[in-house]
């Protein structure tokens, strides 16, 4: 939906005006995110936005019917998503669980909570500071359910700019631990690997590490 939204007439008729309203929405949450996160991670407010990570946001929408065997079905397989962060919603079935402490979570419906996700590509810049996280969904018997996601970075793959590390948050004490990348790399790659496969991340990870 950003930098390049799609014309009016390719999305459904029953939706663009939402989904148009809802996209310039997301991005400003996301600004404000990002502005938190800078100053989370002790830089100017305006770090992660000037780098352009609220410049491109991709809105995919997941539909998972009823499931007469869920015991025996997964929604969507365990992974981290790749660009920076993943803002999600997601409707009363609920499904989304996230791993912590390797213990698989369920993050409860909220109608008015949105999920904010750390992703791969964030983590890099923040040099694992932040560590993304690892989610799936599991179905139900009952349903059908549905979940929306903006992905910030992921999709925005004209984005000339590299990104590693954030200088300002190395030191001697703190080298590197990541390679630089393009997002049209790490996207690339990220979705070549596959959602249950090796992470990218181990891929871009510096062998002095
Ligand atoms: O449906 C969900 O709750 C999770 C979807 C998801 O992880 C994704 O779209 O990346
Ligand atoms: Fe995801």
């Amino acid at each position: 939906m950003a930098p390049d939204p799609p014309e009016t007439e390719e999305m459904p008729a029953c939706c663009r005006d939402v989904v148009t309203e809802y996209s310039k929405e997301i991005l400003k949450f996301g600004e404000l995110l990002f502005e938190l996160l800078s100053e989370a991670l002790g830089l100017r407010p305006n770090h992660l936005n000037e780098i352009g990570c609220a410049e491109g946001v991709n809105l995919l929408y997941n539909y998972y019917p009823a499931c007469p065997q869920p015991e025996i079905t997964l929604g969507t397989t365990q992974h981290a998503d790749f660009g920076f962060i993943s803002l999600l919603v997601q409707d009363r079935v609920g499904g989304l669980q996230v791993l912590h402490r390797d213990h698989w979570v369920d993050v409860v419906p909220d109608s008015e909570g949105i999920v904010v996700n750390i992703a791969n590509l964030l983590q890099v810049m923040s040099n694992d500071r932040f560590t993304s996280v690892q989610h799936r969904a599991v179905v139900k018997s009952v349903g059908p359910r549905v979940s929306a996601t903006a992905f910030f970075g992921v999709g925005y793959t004209t984005n000339p700019r590299v990104y590693g590390p954030i200088e300002e948050l190395l030191s001697k004490e703190n080298p590197p631990k990541y390679k630089e990348t393009t997002i049209q790399d790490f996207v690339t790659q990220s979705y070549k690997q596959g959602l249950n496969g090796v992470s990218f991340l181990d891929v871009l990870k510096l062998a002095n590490d």
